[in-house]
């Protein structure tokens, strides 16, 4: 079934998924205990993160940290993982009156998308609804699925002063990163563990859609479970919004690849190539819920320790349920280079772009060139098109 940015196509169709999500809303506020729908106004951080968990929707992509234009212009950023019932974060962030009617505003905001929009995953849902959900989609569990059923929850709900106290308080030499939306900065827990705390920095948007954007990400990291993503240790809510991720050593593969004049082995080039097929492939058919990531790029991979590569940043993730065969979005959000056509001009989104992506990633990875190359400002695909028809030895080579 086709659809468009927060509408079906079909009336009938807009009714039922619309009662179905409304249903499920109510399920989550039980769940929650959280009293009226009409009336929500929890001051909590875990009210917030429930409702919108369910309810949200990826057209806060509308308003999403990734503008069209600011994604074309270039590269960089991150993301991650893990599962958890919403019963176990801790709500202890947040209690001032001037907080709790920021959270109120919120969810109250929300909550008028999410009938109509039906993007980001019903994150850190009801437990029992998401068991649900699945058992419905997928009766038979793949082993990652259950381990997600299984899995205690690996990620908290950090303090401010944690994480000042683990990067000196944010020192500027700690920063081992910036994109156009987040700071990254490398920071050690007092048990020895090494993290990245990624600092939202979105200062041109409103602290409702920023928060909303955070949310968003947040739901959909916490589905992700896997070698070849990023791994989610938690988040901060307190005086700013954070995520605390697992420290990847080596950085990014467009460090690795652009960033320094050492050659990286082709051995390495090959294994990063596998993972991050594998976890495309964990994305797309295996993770709890259908993710299409959209911003599949050298600067959002991620490696490890032993060079297996992480995808990362999901920013602009979306979730697709299993009867959609794609999706319509506006506004058309990514990076120059790496866009599927189907994308950039008609806005479809399904699992191929990723692979397209990927097909400009493999292409970098093989040629060590950028996908758009700054000066000529030529793109590796019409590079390698044109190679055969300027030089045709070198083609048939
Ligand atoms: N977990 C991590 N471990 C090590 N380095 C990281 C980690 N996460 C991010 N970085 C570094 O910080 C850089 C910037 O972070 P990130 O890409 O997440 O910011 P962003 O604002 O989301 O980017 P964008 O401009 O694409 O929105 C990354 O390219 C990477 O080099």
């Amino acid at each position: 079934m086709a659809v468009e940015e927060g509408k079906l196509v079909t009336e009938t169709e807009t009714n039922r998924e619309s009662k179905e999500h409304q249903e499920e809303i109510e399920l989550h506020r039980n769940d929650l205990g959280l009293e009226d729908s009409s009336s929500s106004s929890s001051s909590s951080p875990r009210g917030v993160l429930g409702i919108t968990a369910m309810a949200s929707d990826t057209d806060n992509n509308n308003s999403s940290s990734y503008s069209s234009c600011s994604s074309f212009s270039s590269d960089d950023k991150s993301s991650s993982t893990s599962t958890s019932p919403v019963s176990n974060i801790p709500n202890k962030n947040v209690s001032s009156s001037s907080h709790s009617l920021q959270w109120t505003k919120m969810i109250e905001s929300i909550k008028k998308k999410s009938i109509r929009r039906f993007t980001v995953i019903p994150f850190l849902a009801s437990y029992q609804l998401t068991r649900k959900n699945l058992r419905r989609k997928q009766p038979i569990l793949s082993p990652s699925e259950n381990s997600f059923f299984m899995a205690k929850p690996s990620w908290r709900n950090f303090t401010y002063e944690e994480l000042a106290a683990a990067t000196e308080d944010f020192n500027p030499e700690n920063m081992i990163g910036k994109g156009g939306h987040a700071e990254v900065y490398k920071g050690v827990l007092p048990d020895g563990e090494t993290i990245a705390i990624k600092k939202v920095m979105s200062h041109n948007k409103k602290e409702e859609e920023r928060v909303s954007d955070f949310l968003s990400e947040l739901g959909i990291i916490a589905h992700v479970n896997h070698t070849n993503a990023a791994k989610l240790l938690g988040f901060s809510i307190d005086r700013g919004l954070h995520f605390v991720l697992e420290y990847s050593p080596h950085g990014s593969l467009a460090t690795m690849l652009f960033g320094t004049k050492k050659c990286l082995e082709w051995k390495i080039r090959y294994k990063v190539a596998l993972g991050i097929a594998d976890g495309l492939s964990y994305l797309h058919n295996d993770c709890p819920r259908r993710i299409i990531h959209r911003d599949i790029k050298a600067s959002n991979i991620l490696l490890s320790r032993d060079y297996d590569a992480q995808i990362s940043d999901f920013g602009l993730a979306k979730w697709l349920p299993e009867n959609w065969s794609h999706h319509v979005v506006s506004p058309i959000e990514g990076t120059f280079g790496y866009m599927a056509p189907e994308y950039f001009i008609h806005g479809i989104v399904d699992e191929k772009i990723d692979v397209f992506a990927f097909g400009v990633l493999l292409l970098e990875i093989i040629t060590g060139r950028r996908a758009v190359d700054t000066a000529s400002r030529q793109s590796i695909v019409a590079w390698v098109i044109l190679i055969p028809l300027i030089n045709p030895d070198q083609g048939s080579s």
